[in-house]
């Protein structure tokens, strides 16, 4: 047996105890600036309404509370669209290739009234958890990334490989200001990005019956968009002499229609299925029986949560619906908007012929307003770096948990970067628990004290881990 001497022993144990105290002082700090960050009300309310205010105040408080980041010769920083950071942050290895992390800094809208905790914009802490809009989207990136590097630079590290930073302003409004603009800029650089890695999937936990322990999904994809706008117009009348149909009963029929067929259950035909594969393992009895019907699985087990749903099919979400001016005047107009996700395996226009076969009303307008294709299908096997590192650093940070990909089942900045990257990932390793869906854009959305120094951990890790220059080779 190894012997060492006495004195060794304690220097060692000293030095450990140290670096732990370092280490919670860091990120007792850190906690604190993540309030800091939720109490600037950054909220995008529309395409032409964002408050500007508070996206000026937020680049302030980044200066002041990363001092390291902004006075580091190392790092480059450029304001783009205004409100949205670039940072570039050259490796001492130029032939390796670069990097991008990706979070950004507008939150949507938040009212007390709704029924919050706390105040949204109090960052208040209640049982061990911040509350606060954007605690999950997104600012715990913002903050964590920046808090991430801001320990490296102060430790000294000078990073091999290249990376980038984009926070983008106006992410909740589809980013066409901040990413659509970092974008440009880093094309016109002639920039090619190894990997990205943006908000999006989490560590489920307790989300999906039967799957034993805890199972990180790395977004390879992202879905499609499609909104169309319904109306029906009918000649105005007295509401004593009614026709047998009005325009809202034809609209309300229409719409009902839509949600009562819902587009076809998916499963198995997109990247879900190697989600399932790559957590099979993971199920008890009987759903590992079950598994081995993958299409019954579905219907049984995920067609029943908004959530696990949204995972094997195109959506239907009706969320505007708008008619009539008085109580006895029959109305001449009624219009709705449908915003339907659009699963991986389908395309915009093979759901919009849908849309009209299921409407099948000739008295139904159905006009197009906006959407997109699903995102292409980043690489998740073996040796692509980008998910292999991901992966590795959910590893050393959460033990316990299982990786694997997933669809991200809605959109994000990183939609932008198709033409810089084909590894795109949708990731944050915030814990996501049964309920929690409903606090993404809802009431009471919070951060655990732990899980916010847990994320601090996964970027500090994850810029070291990607500064390896290959992956391991398979073991012999
Ligand atoms: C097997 C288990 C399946 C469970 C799957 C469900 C997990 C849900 C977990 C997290 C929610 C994912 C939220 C992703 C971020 C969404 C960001 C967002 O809200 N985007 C908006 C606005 C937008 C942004 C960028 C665009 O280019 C377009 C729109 C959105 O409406 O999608
Ligand atoms: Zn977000
Ligand atoms: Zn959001």
């Amino acid at each position: 047996m190894l012997r060492y001497p006495g004195w060794l022993l304690g220097y060692l144990w000293w030095l450990l105890k140290g670096c732990y105290a370092v280490a919670r002082v860091f990120l007792v700090d850190a906690r604190v600036l993540l309030g800091v960050a939720v109490k600037i009300p950054t909220v995008s309310f529309s395409a032409s309404e964002q408050n500007t205010t508070a996206l000026k105040e937020f680049d302030q408080l980044l200066r002041r509370v990363f001092p390291k980041i902004f006075s580091s010769s190392l790092v480059q920083h450029e304001m783009v669209g205004n409100y949205s950071h670039l940072l570039t942050v050259p490796g001492s290895e130029p032939d390796l290739e670069p990097y991008m992390l990706l979070a950004h800094i507008d939150v949507v809208p938040a009212d007390e009234a709704d029924g919050w905790d706390a105040p949204p914009f109090s960052a208040q802490e209640l049982n061990g958890f911040i509350y606060g809009r954007g605690t999950i989207d997104n600012k715990q990136s913002v903050m964590g990334i920046l808090q991430a590097l801001e320990y490296l630079l102060e430790q000294g590290y000078t990073p091999r490989r290249s990376f980038y930073i984009g926070l983008g302003h106006d992410e909740e409004i589809s980013g066409p200001q901040g990413a659509v603009n970092i974008v440009k800029l880093l094309k016109s650089r002639g920039v090619k990005l190894l990997y990205v890695l943006d908000e999006g999937l989490t560590i489920m936990d307790g989300v999906v019956d039967g799957l034993i322990g805890p199972g990180a999904l790395i977004g390879v994809s992202e879905k499609g968009q499609a909104t169309v706008k319904l109306s029906v117009s009918t000649p105005p009348g007295h509401s004593s002499m009614p026709p047998r149909e009005s325009s809202i009963g034809i609209l309300a029929s229409a719409v009902t229609r839509l949600e009562k067929n819902r587009m076809p259950n998916l499963f198995g035909h997109g990247p879900e299925r190697a989600t399932f594969e790559h957590l099979a393992h993971k199920f008890g009895w009987p759903y590992r029986m079950v598994m081995s019907n993958l299409w019954l699985f579905s219907s049984l087990v995920l067609e029943g949560q908004p959530d696990t749903n949204a995972f094997v099919r195109t959506t239907t979400a009706v969320t505007m619906f708008n008619s009539g001016v008085k109580i006895n005047v029959m109305p001449a107009y009624a219009e709705a908007f449908v915003n339907f996700r659009i699963h991986s395996s389908q395309t915009l226009q093979e759901v919009l012929k849908l849309i009209k076969s299921t409407i099948s009303d000739e008295r139904v307008k159905v006009e197009f307003v906006s959407g997109f294709d699903p995102l292409p299908i980043s690489s998740y096997d073996e040796d692509t770096f980008g998910y292999q590192i991901i992966k590795k650093t959910v590893h050393d940070i959460f033990p316990e948990v299982t990786v694997s990909p997933g669809i991200c089942v809605g959109n994000t900045d990183s939609r932008h970067y198709t033409e810089l990257s084909p590894d795109i990932y949708r990731f944050a390793p915030s814990w996501y628990k049964p309920g929690d869906s409903a606090r993404f854009h809802g009431v009471n959305e919070r951060i655990s004290i732990q899980n916010y120094e847990e994320i601090v951990l996964f970027y500090f890790q994850l810029m070291q881990n990607s500064d390896i220059r290959n992956l391991p080779g398979p073991r012999t």
